[in-house]
């Protein structure tokens, strides 16, 4: 059976801010962040199978992606904790916004490193995580390639 690659799109708002950054990404700002999960494997060969004929069931890859990503991000404001904007970040708390605070600085490259390791975790054994695009905006991304890592 041929190896095969799917993918599931998601999308999320997302706050945050680049503290050091010598750019108007210093501030706080925000993106509706585009994230797509490509995994690889064999389709099930076994008709007495539920899920026969798929790599791994779309809406079991969505259950992963939303419980580890989206549902955490979305509509969040994320810090890197390693900077002085844990303060910041500790005053939006105290006044009920939803914050994340990170150990990285959260560009689009950290961001897709930490989602791969995240989203490895909770994959069935016979599936590969294969590539991750993260868009920030319409005109830039990172991705996250296996095969470079
Ligand atoms: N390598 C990276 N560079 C920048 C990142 C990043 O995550 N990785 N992030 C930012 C800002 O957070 C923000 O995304 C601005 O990005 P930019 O593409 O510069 O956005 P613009 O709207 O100014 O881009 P256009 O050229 O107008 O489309 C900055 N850099
Ligand atoms: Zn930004």
């Amino acid at each position: 059976m041929s190896n095969i690659r799917i993918t599931k799109q998601f999308s999320f708002e997302t706050g945050h801010a680049l503290y050091g950054y010598d750019g108007k990404c210093k501030n706080v700002h925000g993106h509706s962040y585009k994230l797509s999960v490509t995994v690889i494997g064999k389709p099930i060969d076994n008709t007495s199978n539920v899920k026969h004929g798929m790599v791994i069931d779309f809406s079991d890859l969505k259950k992963i992606v939303k419980n580890e990503i989206v549902d955490v991000f979305d509509h969040a404001t994320v810090f890197n904790k390693n900077t002085p904007h844990v303060e910041l970040a500790k005053e939006l708390e105290d006044r009920g916004h939803n914050v994340l605070l990170v150990d990285y600085q959260p560009t689009s490259e950290m961001m897709v490193i930490d989602f791969a390791e995240k989203i490895k975790k909770h994959l069935p054994q016979h599936i590969t995580l294969h590539s991750l695009k993260l868009q920030e905006t319409e005109t830039s991304f990172a991705e996250w390639y296996s095969t470079d890592n």
